[in-house]
């Protein structure tokens, strides 16, 4: 089975909610007839990786990341040659991607309208659009390419996509419970009863400064912009990922929702949890610090260094970034 099988579920929609949706648990409680198949594949979990593996040049970028006191540090996310079509037409969009993002680190992934950076995203979740043609994506050590997109998401991948989708008869908190169960029984943990769950939820919404009746509301039917990126942020706090893949989280947000959206995330970070960022502008990334920026450009990261690099292609442009 797989959880992106809608050719009606756009690209930029949110995966976590899809994978919830599509995996059987989910259905059991939802009543699949309340959900329209456009919204199943949604929720999903990611990790980012330590190490990064510029194709062509590093700059010094900010160490980084959990390592054992006297030890290496330890690879999360390990994507090698990563080539991708777009399996309708066959066009090459990723062409030899590398990676690495330990355990721990924050990673920022910019270019230019169309370079990839979604299309990379998406395949590391299992986009269905998209057909791996060569290179390897391991993740905590396993094969990532090799599991279904729910499975992605229960190994501990999160993604939040750049236009969440909404779910018409599903209430926030139902499908919030639905996947942090889902979540546990994945651990081998017994499910949480609603009321243990409410106290649970209740401290990470206070702490995005989200309302608490959009708990009751339906999963972002009728939310703002801002609304819905910040629900994409509680389900990432509830689903505690250990790679959370952030696509422009930034957009649409004004300036006190980026400042909380980021505390949100900040405070999310632990030694053992990453994130890969995606966004066209610094001002995220002088909130939520990377230890490291990549330049993609025609399905390729050109160029990896530190904020730095974010720095000066703010001041002059992609023109201002060399690759030599
Ligand atoms: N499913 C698809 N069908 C057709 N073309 C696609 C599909 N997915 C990606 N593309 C094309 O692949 C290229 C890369 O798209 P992608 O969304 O990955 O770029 P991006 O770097 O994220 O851009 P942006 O910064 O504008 O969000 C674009 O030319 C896009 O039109």
């Amino acid at each position: 089975m797989t959880l992106l099988t809608h050719s009606s579920a756009s690209p930029s929609t949110s995966l976590a909610a899809r994978s919830f949706l599509r995996a059987p648990p989910f259905r059991a409680h939802v009543a699949p007839s309340t959900i329209p198949s456009p919204f199943r594949p949604r929720l999903l979990r990611l990790r980012a990786s330590p190490r990064v593996k510029a194709t062509l040049t590093v700059d010094s970028p900010t160490t980084g990341g959990a390592s054992s006191p006297n030890g290496p540090p330890i690879v999360l996310l390990e994507v090698k040659d990563l080539k991708a079509v777009i399996k309708e037409s066959g066009q090459e969009i990723l062409r030899g991607v590398n990676l690495i993002i330990n355990e721990g680190e924050i990673h920022a992934i910019m270019g230019k309208n169309g370079s990839g950076k979604s299309t990379f995203s998406k395949v590391l979740v299992g986009h269905p659009d998209y057909e791996v043609t060569e290179g390897s994506v391991s993740f905590k050590g396993q094969n990532l390419l090799d599991m279904e997109p729910e499975e992605r998401s229960h190994v501990g991948l999160f993604m939040s996509f750049q236009s969440p989708v909404e779910i018409p008869g599903v209430s926030n908190f139902d499908f919030l419970l639905m996947a942090f169960n889902a979540r546990r029984r994945n651990k081998g943990l017994p499910p949480v009863e609603p009321l243990e769950f409410y106290s649970l939820v209740t401290p990470k919404v206070a702490a995005l400064n989200m309302n608490p009746k959009f708990l009751d509301r339906n999963v972002n039917e009728g939310f703002s912009g801002g609304e819905k990126k910040r629900n994409e942020i509680l389900q990432l706090a509830v689903l505690e990922a250990e790679l959370a893949i952030l696509d422009e989280i930034d957009s649409g947000l004004d300036v006190d929702a980026l400042q909380d959206v980021a505390k949100a995330v900040n405070g999310l970070l632990t030694p053992n949890n990453s994130v890969l960022m995606i966004t066209h502008y610094l001002r995220l990334l002088e909130y939520i610090n990377p230890n490291y920026v990549h330049i993609m450009e025609d399905g390729i990261i050109i160029k990896t260094g530190d904020v730095s690099l974010a720095k000066q292609l703010e001041k002059e442009g992609y023109r201002g970034i060399s690759v030599s």
